[in-house]
């Protein structure tokens, strides 16, 4: 294939097709980006089912490399720590880093609507309502259902950055040696709204990630620009208490009594967004490879997550990033891109994988936990003082670039060494005279 590539099409203009075309169409390729939902600057309809993103340092800086960022900064909300609010309503914060350091809250749809306009405006051809509905691996052909019409076209490579549920990926299901994992979690999650105040205020404070942990589920509130707050809650399919058994506006209403007391004042209409908001799965993919012939995964269609880290659009975007950085390396040679491309991401998309799994745990539970704030303390602690020594886990993950499988990696040995530590009978009374330079030199 190596150096003649002109044309590429790629699948999905989602927020990874969007800012893939982006990079591509500023290396001077012919750029053709296939969607199969409607211009959402003209139709915007998330249907109740849209958690709000994250975007931290990976998707800003992928976002700064095509000059996209100082645009999108204008619809972000900082959100410096989470807010952990507890069944009798009081609060305790949890910074997410140094002062200063927070991740941003974004509406998907605001942030794609940035992205396509962007991508229009370099010279991206972007054709809406088009949904593909096979890829030829062989051809690198796209068919795609436009208007009632079938029709086919070519390109000389082709990207499936198609969600979750990817079409290309579908094709390259029934190769030789590819392999597939899928999996749903046991929880699915229901979009509520917390509205502004009566004087258009939050109703609580905007600049943090709020959470009501409870152990086996929570509910989650990341703040809009208009003032009102997304809420997600993530709930079983089944068991009690569970999306099962909330059946009727009753169930609903004690369910809330109980748990959540706190926010019964402040989701306004939970009763109508309860029963009419779609209750939506969370599945896990993982596959490899991701290049067949000259069609390519990226984004969620390579490495589909659940959404608890905020790192599923950091991920993709950093995929963009990357690739982009190979070409430069590799002067445009595709061959050579695209094998050390799926090699290295590979293994950072797994790695991300298994961390958004973890951080739902850490989410729904440890945070009512004082002896794990102690343990965050302790590693903040440990971090000031020996900044080029010790990074806790989540900084690495949400305030720096090095590779996901590095921090997973180094977030074990932490977490063995902090187990130690936690371990003795005075930790609470005496943390402040531990001998931290012994405990960074275990790294
Ligand atoms: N906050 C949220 O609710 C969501 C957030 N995300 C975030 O976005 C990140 C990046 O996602 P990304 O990889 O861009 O994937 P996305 O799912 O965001 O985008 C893929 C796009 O391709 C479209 N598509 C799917 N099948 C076809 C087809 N056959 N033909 C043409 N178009 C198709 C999808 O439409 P359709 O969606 O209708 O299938 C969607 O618009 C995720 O990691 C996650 O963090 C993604 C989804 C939801
Ligand atoms: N955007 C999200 C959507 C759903 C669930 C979590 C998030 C987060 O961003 C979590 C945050 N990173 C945290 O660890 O507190």
């Amino acid at each position: 294939m190596s150096n003649k590539i002109k044309s590429i099409g790629i699948l999905g203009a989602g927020l990874v097709g969007t800012l893939l075309s982006l990079y591509l169409k500023k290396r001077g390729y012919q750029v053709k980006v296939f969607e199969k939902r409607s211009d959402l600057r003209k139709s915007n309809n998330e249907g109740g089912r849209s958690i709000n993103l994250a975007l931290s340092k990976r998707g800003i800086k992928a976002l700064e490399e095509v000059g996209v960022f100082a645009d999108v900064k204008s619809v972000l909300i900082p959100m410096e720590g989470r807010m952990m609010h507890n069944r009798e309503g009081n609060l305790t914060f949890q910074p997410y880093g140094k002062e200063g350091q927070h991740i941003n809250s974004v509406s998907r749809s605001v942030l794609n609507e940035h992205l396509i306009e962007a991508a229009e405006q370099e010279g991206v051809q972007l054709c809406f309502d088009h949904t593909c509905t096979a890829v030829d691996l062989e051809n690198t052909t796209i068919s795609f259902e436009h208007n009632g019409k079938e029709s086919t076209e070519h390109f000389d490579l082709v990207f499936g950055a198609d969600g979750a549920y990817s079409q290309l990926r579908q094709a390259m299901f029934r190769t030789n040696r590819f392999n597939y994992q899928q999996f749903y979690i046991e929880h699915g999650y229901k979009e509520l709204t917390i509205p502004p105040t009566e004087s258009g205020d939050f109703a609580i404070n905007p600049n943090a990630l709020h959470i009501w942990p409870r152990g086996k589920y929570m509910l989650i509130a990341l703040p809009n620009l208009d003032r009102s707050f997304t809420c997600t809650l993530f709930l079983p399919f089944e068991g009690d208490p569970s999306f099962e058994t909330l059946t009727n506006k009753k169930s609903v209403q004690s369910f809330f009594e109980k748990t959540f007391a706190d926010t019964l004042p402040l989701i306004e209409n939970l009763d109508e967004e309860f029963f009419e908001n779609p209750t939506s799965s969370l599945v896990t993919v993982k596959c490899y490879p991701w290049v067949k012939n000259n069609c390519v995964l990226i984004g969620d269609a390579s490495h589909a997550i659940v959404p608890f880290y905020g790192q599923g659009m950091n991920a993709g975007f950093e995929d963009c990033f990357v690739l982009n950085k190979l070409l430069n390396e590799f002067d445009d040679n595709w061959d050579k891109t695209l094998n050390a491309y799926q090699q290295l991401r590979k293994e950072d998309g797994d790695a991300i994988t298994d961390l958004a799994l973890n951080n739902f745990i850490e989410m729904r539970d440890l945070v009512a936990d004082d002896k794990f704030l102690l343990q965050k303390k302790i590693e903040r602690h440990l971090q000031d003082a020996y900044p080029d020594k010790w990074l806790p886990l989540y900084s690495m993950v949400t305030f720096s670039d090095l590779r996901y499988s590095e921090a997973l990696e180094i977030g074990k040995k932490q977490q063995a060494i902090m187990d130690e530590v936690m371990n003795r009978n005075d930790i609470f009374e005496n943390w402040e005279s531990l001998d931290f330079e012994e405990i960074v030199n275990q790294l």
